[in-house]
């Protein structure tokens, strides 16, 4: 059947030598989607994305942009733009000149290539900025420069090789929002590579989380969030809790779960026995000065806190509990909610058993 996205990626595999950087992966990005691939440094990404740009042939599988196979289709045939995290601008052309220069090289008359460079530069917010040296712009500048360049040759397909990664923290959060947003005025189709979770989830339509060449899940960002399919998803995106135990009771997705120091937990997981992995998020905590404010929960715990991170709008506590290997970590209330918190404190502290997945260890 014919495929109407702008990507289909079919059981493609890359191995150097005896080594799989890319295992059997399989996915399809929709017209004027925002795809991302999160995964930690090595686990193949970058393998991924050369094939696409055509800089790297897979050892098998196929890779199809409109339907069309790219197998064999050289890297400049390919209607793929790239953006590098070291953006390749060319230092000693103007800004203009940078955007201009694909188009010409391409063909398109110096006239018109000029005439589309501006209009492109307007339509990114750099109205103006023509005739300046690359050398002379901030690098949020700069990095819209690579994005007009990209977009002025109206790609079917941009990929994004960690674009954000050479700027500071306040500039990069500023461009996660401007980078989304101008892709949705652009309708262009995105494919973004990233280590960074947090980038992923505020940026993606959906997100492919990578481990050791294979995907281990895909989905939008609130699924991978509260539903993570792996353990590896559910540390990998968002901060959460992890207790390590042996299943002691189950049934219908319902498990019990005994940590070396004998205490209980109950949580959610389907088809799990033997040694468990859990997970609970820092959010999913709740909090309270006694005892009876926390009765409807099944996991009760009273603990004493071992550190209040402050980190402005989201601060965290570490709570020392008995029979847990490490601090237990929760939200902190917002002010007034619960009085008292300082480090030394005693509290309680408990979560119900939806709030906590379990996976086969
Ligand atoms: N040309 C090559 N020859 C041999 N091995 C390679 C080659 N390119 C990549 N690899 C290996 O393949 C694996 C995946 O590398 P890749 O660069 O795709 O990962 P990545 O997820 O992009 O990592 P990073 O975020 O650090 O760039 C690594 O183990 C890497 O060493």
């Amino acid at each position: 059947m014919a495929s109407s996205n702008d990507l289909d990626i079919v059981r493609v595999t890359k191995q150097f030598g005896a080594h799989f950087a890319v295992n059997d992966v399989t996915f399809s990005v929709a017209p004027g989607e925002f795809f991302s691939i999160l995964g930690p440094s090595g686990c193949g990404k970058t393998t991924l994305m050369r094939m696409i740009a055509g800089f790297e042939n897979p050892t098998s599988g196929d890779i199809r942009i409109r339907d069309k196979s790219m197998i064999g289709v050289p890297a400049n045939r390919r209607p793929v733009n790239m953006v590098f995290q070291s953006l390749a601008l060319f230092p000693m052309m103007s800004v203009g000149e940078n955007v201009a220069y694909g188009m010409t090289c391409r063909g398109v008359g110096r006239a018109e290539a000029d005439e589309r460079a501006t209009r492109m530069l307007e339509r990114v917010g750099l109205k103006g900025f023509g005739d300046r040296q690359v050398t002379a712009l901030s690098g949020g500048q700069r990095q819209r420069v690579a994005i007009a360049r990209c977009l002025v040759l109206e790609p079917t397909l941009v990929l994004l090789d960690e674009p954000l990664g050479a700027l500071d923290l306040k500039l990069r959060e500023h461009m996660k929002i401007e980078l989304k947003q101008l892709q949705g005025t652009f309708n262009t189709t995105f494919a973004y590579i990233t280590h960074d979770q947090s980038e992923a989830l505020v940026m993606s339509d959906r997100i492919a989380v990578m481990n050791q060449g294979r995907f281990e899940q895909v989905g939008n960002p609130r699924e991978l969030y509260h539903n993570p399919g792996t353990p590896f998803v559910a540390s990998f995106v968002g901060e959460t809790n992890r207790w390590q135990g042996a299943v002691s009771a189950g049934s219908n997705g319902a498990v019990t779960v005994r940590l070396p120091s004998g205490v209980s937990l109950h949580g959610q997981g389907q088809a799990v026995a033997g040694d468990a992995l859990c997970f609970a998020r820092p959010e999913a905590i709740a909090l309270a000065s006694d005892a009876a404010g926390l009765s409807a929960l099944s996991n009760r715990f009273e603990g004493r806190v071992s550190a209040v991170l402050f980190d402005g709008a989201n601060s965290s506590l570490l709570i020392d509990t008995p029979g847990f290997g490490q601090p237990v970590r929760a939200v902190l209330p917002q002010a007034g909610a619960l009085a008292g918190i300082n480090v030394g404190a005693p509290i309680h502290l408990g979560w119900s058993s939806d709030a906590m997945k379990v996976f086969a260890a």
